[in-house]
């Protein structure tokens, strides 16, 4: 029988929370064993009702555990990346938008035996997008829509004065380029791109247009593929989590489908 998993999780926000519960409710092969949070009385509240509470670490006591998943703000991402690879763990990053300028994180996991999982996250279908990077891509390009509120806070909406909330009939185009500029001007809001830009042609063949939509009410993406095996198009429309607008609440679910492929005997898709 495999052996069963240890898992530390950076956060307990929309993400960390859903998983962490989920995980204390009972997966095979897998076991919450410690969390980080900023607020640790919170935590201790968040935790009380769990069977096996994890232990409240720091950042570096989180790679104590096998797995270390990182479900914080992206400006964190560094420090709990680094913990984790340090100590050869497997690293699942939820803020892969700041994994983007720091590839340098593979070679160090190259180093230490550590590995770098990014799951699906919001997105869908990126087992099709590696398959087809395999062979020649021309393409590929997402377009994502979200209400509003969905986009608030976003670095590069505030340097150019976009004030997203204003917008309230027409649907706005707010951002177009490529996915290494997406990351850095909006790094809570399309880390779908960064993900996709991995599994397929990398960050700056991979174009991205950005719509504040007044007229959605969920988080929406759209992935256009055109290879020489394929041509994918493929959309998710994801029911924002209640905690944070931003994130929609199947993120948490394809994190933990993901750590279940690292340990199930029968794993489906790539
Ligand atoms: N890969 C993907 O498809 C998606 C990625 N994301 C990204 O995942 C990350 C987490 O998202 P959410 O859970 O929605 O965010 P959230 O804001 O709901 O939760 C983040 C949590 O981290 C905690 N935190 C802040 N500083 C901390 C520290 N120093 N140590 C430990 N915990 C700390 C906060 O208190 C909060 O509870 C964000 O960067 C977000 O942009 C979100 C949605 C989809
Ligand atoms: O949940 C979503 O729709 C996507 C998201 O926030 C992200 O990629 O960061």
């Amino acid at each position: 029988m495999a052996r069963t998993l240890t898992v530390g999780i950076a956060g307990l926000g929309a993400i960390g929370l859903h998983l962490a519960r989920a995980l204390d409710a009972g997966v095979d092969g897998l076991k919450l064993v410690a969390v980080a949070a900023r607020d640790h009385a919170k935590a201790q509240a968040n935790l009380a009702g769990f069977r096996n509470r994890p232990a409240i670490v720091d950042i570096a006591g989180l790679a104590e555990a096998d797995i270390v998943v990182e479900a914080a703000p992206a400006a964190i991402f560094e420090e709990v990346a680094k913990a984790a690879i340090a100590r050869g763990r497997i690293f699942v990053p939820s803020s892969c938008g700041a994994l983007l300028p720091r590839m340098h994180l593979v070679e160090e996991a190259r180093k230490t035996g550590a590995r770098i999982i990014v799951p699906t996250g919001a997105l869908l279908g990126l087992d099709a997008v590696r398959a087809a990077a395999e062979g020649e891509v021309a393409s590929v390009t997402i377009e994502t829509r979200k209400p509003p509120r969905g986009l608030v806070g976003a670095p590069y909406l505030e340097q150019h004065g976009i004030d997203v909330l204003a917008v309230k009939d027409e649907k706005t185009l707010v951002f177009k380029g490529n996915a290494y500029d997406a990351a850095q001007g909006f790094p809570a809001n399309v880390n779908v791109a960064a993900a996709l830009a991995l599994a397929g042609i990398g960050p700056q063949r991979t174009m991205i247009e950005i719509w504040a939509d007044p007229h959605v009410t969920r988080n929406t993406h759209t992935i256009r593929v055109e290879a020489a095996a394929a041509r994918l198009t493929m959309t998710i429309e994801n029911v924002p989590s209640e905690e944070n607008p931003r994130t929609g609440k199947i993120t948490p679910l394809s994190i933990l489908a993901c750590l279940r492929g690292l340990t199930s005997t029968l794993k489906v898709g790539s």
